[in-house]
């Protein structure tokens, strides 16, 4: 990677956990308990904060929001759109996790309900973003079915068309705004065996976006990378899923600025 970038990812890194920044999580009864742990662990302040009453008056305390459709029912439905109206108003950052948008109409709908309010990052798995650009998925519910690569053109496409950064997330994952586009490597094939983990990540993204709301690109690079040095630590005291879940949420707690700068693996495109 460009020492820019490794130098811009890392004090992004500090900052994040120096701030402690709050987090609006509107995520899913899945990705709850795990999602905000993981903030906590990292150094951010997580507040799951979703129904219509509150969610709007909360979207503008809150340093960003973060929406995941992964449970949806009419009044989170409600509670997602009323907060990312507010947090636009109020000029705050927001992340949109689409999770298994092209499953049912109703996923669907909501998502196109969700673009209309211009989320600042939209992060998804390889399945998510090829169907939100326009292609054919393999995946069928929230597990991807696609490589990464196979969704990097329509992570431009898409970028390009809602002036949003897109985070694609894999083995290798791929983070562009339309115009600059940059790979991470890192992490561990255990990831994906354990639910919310991508959810996790996307509230995690809305730390990043929080503190760096001019540089949602960078920022959305420095919450993957992140992932990926704090998930390729844990992967070596893991056993499997189970006990990597907590050496994840362990070495998100434990790293430090040194470890990151030197285990990120960013590579400009
Ligand atoms: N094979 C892999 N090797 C290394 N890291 C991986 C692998 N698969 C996923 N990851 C990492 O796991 C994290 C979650 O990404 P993933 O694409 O699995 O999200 P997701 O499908 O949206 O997950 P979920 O919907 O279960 O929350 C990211 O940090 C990603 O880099
Ligand atoms: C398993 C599951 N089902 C709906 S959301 C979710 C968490 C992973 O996306
Ligand atoms: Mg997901």
């Amino acid at each position: 990677m460009t020492t820019d970038l490794s130098q811009t990812t890392t004090d992004l890194y500090e900052r994040m956990r120096a701030t402690n920044p709050l987090v609006q999580c509107i995520t899913n009864y899945v990705a709850m308990n795990y999602a905000a742990n993981v903030l906590l662990a990292a150094g951010a302040s997580p507040a799951m904060v979703h129904t219509p009453e509150e969610s709007g008056e909360f979207a503008t305390i809150a340093g960003a929001l973060t929406v995941n459709i992964g449970t949806l029912s009419p009044n989170w439905v409600e509670g997602m759109i009323a907060a990312a109206k507010s947090a636009n108003t109020a000029g705050k950052p927001w992340v949109l996790d689409p999770v298994a948008h092209f499953a049912t109409g109703y996923r669907q709908g909501t998502t196109t309900e969700l673009l209309k309010l211009n989320p600042t990052v939209i992060r998804g798995n390889a399945s998510e973003i090829i169907a939100l650009g326009g292609g054919q998925s393999a995946g069928q519910g929230v597990d991807s079915g696609d490589p990464v690569e196979q969704a990097e053109d329509a992570a431009r496409t898409l970028a390009t068309a809602q002036k949003a950064i897109v985070a694609v997330t894999g083995e290798v994952d791929f983070v562009t705004d339309g115009t600059r586009s940059v790979r991470i490597a890192g992490g561990s094939d255990l990831m994906p065996k354990i639910t919310a983990m991508g959810c996790a990540l996307t509230a995690l993204t809305g730390a990043y976006v929080a503190i760096a709301p001019d540089q949602a690109f960078e920022a959305t690079v420095a919450a993957l990378a992140n992932f990926a040095v704090a998930g390729e630590i844990a992967a070596k005291s893991a056993n499997g899923p189970a006990s990597f879940m907590t050496a994840f949420v362990d070495g998100l707690y434990t790293l430090d600025a040194k470890t990151f700068n030197a285990n990120a693996r960013i590579t400009a495109q």
